[in-house]
């Protein structure tokens, strides 16, 4: 029962990927999110004006739709956008990978955000089921259910820089995806996420700096968000870089040549190049900046600029852990 789908950049800036999911026959794009772990869609239970543009899903057209009577859910993002509305279960196929049974929670409220994001059709989250919002009981994620019937409990993320298609994987480490050998690292999974220390932090040909980073592995979030000391240190190198409180973060003049990021992860040193870090124009001649400061989240965020640079297993054994590799 292992899968494979594609992971479509959902604009030309790759802010969040989207994937093809299969509810009962029913095909939603969806954004697979290891930094949460609820699956909801939008639904035709919404109001119609936090319908338009999306693609629904119509529980009264599945035929293995099983309504659980008095299930809720509600969620809220660092970003703080959210959603909330009801539960049920159905069959879900993500690529090979079907499973019946499993935990859809149907909007009945999103945030606007989610309303002007019209390529986006909910989330799949792939964090750990600790974290689910349904009440009264919590219910397991898409990738806890299909757990058992996979060849090895992971799936990968092979995610791409600029317009083009990347993959998850579920149930297997495709080693044409990735070179050299895959460091593996552990992961506390006290506040469900997929959740380690980094080692360190390099900025271009700089020397390695060796710091304690605790941070999450998380393709929901676009960016990376990392302490002071690292954000100061990279932007140094960056002329014409300022924190520009209007735009909420850094900015530097498009035409910069910015240097490469490289984050440790044990005595692995990944590389983020340079020009993953030119996120997309802010105002002007000036571009935002893809290494943003985390004062205030809590923990560090690898994100998508930082995943995309890297092969990442997510090893849901019974002592989780996370594999990167570059490729
Ligand atoms: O909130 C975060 N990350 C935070 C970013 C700031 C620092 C703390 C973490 N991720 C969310 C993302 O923003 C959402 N967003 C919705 C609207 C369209 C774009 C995507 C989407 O829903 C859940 C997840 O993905």
């Amino acid at each position: 029962n292992d899968g494979s789908v594609t992971a479509s950049p959902e604009d030309a800036y790759d802010s969040e990927y989207l994937c093809p999911v299969s509810i009962d026959g029913q095909t939603l794009a969806l954004d697979f999110d290891t930094g949460s772990a609820d699956l909801w869609v939008f639904s035709t239970s919404l109001p119609s004006s936090e319908q338009k543009g999306h693609t629904l899903f119509d529980p009264s057209k599945s035929t293995n739709w099983k309504a659980l009577s008095g299930y809720k859910w509600n969620i809220t993002y660092g970003d703080g956008s959210g959603a909330s509305g009801t539960v049920g279960t159905d069959v879900v196929t993500v690529g090979g990978t079907s499973v019946s049974g499993q935990a859809v929670e149907i909007a009945t409220k999103v945030s606007s955000a989610f309303v002007s994001d019209t390529a986006n059709d909910g989330l799949l989250g792939l964090a750990f089921s600790s974290i689910n919002t349904v009440t009264p009981k919590a219910q397991h994620t898409f990738f806890d259910t299909a757990k058992s019937s996979l060849s090895s409990p992971v799936f990968t993320a092979d995610l791409k820089h600029r317009q083009l298609p990347g993959t998850y994987d579920f149930g297997t480490i495709d080693s044409s995806k990735y070179t050299g050998t895959i460091t593996y690292i552990d992961v506390d999974t006290a506040n469900g996420f997929w959740e380690f220390t980094g080692s360190g932090y390099a900025v271009g040909s700089g020397s390695f700096v060796s710091s304690s980073i605790d941070a999450i592995a998380d393709t929901g979030t676009t960016l990376i968000y990392v302490p002071d000391a690292v954000v100061t240190a990279y932007y140094k190198q960056v002329s014409g870089a300022s924190y520009d409180s209007s735009q909420g973060g850094y900015t530097f003049p498009c035409s910069a040549t910015l240097p490469n990021l490289t984050l440790g992860i044990g005595s692995y040193h990944a590389v983020v190049p340079g020009q993953y870090i030119n996120y997309s124009p802010a105002s002007g001649s000036k571009c935002f900046g893809g290494v943003q400061s985390d004062s205030g989240i809590g923990f560090s965020i690898y994100g998508d600029v930082f995943l995309k640079s890297q092969f990442v297993i997510f090893d849901g054994s019974s002592t989780p852990r996370l594999g990167f590799a570059a490729k």
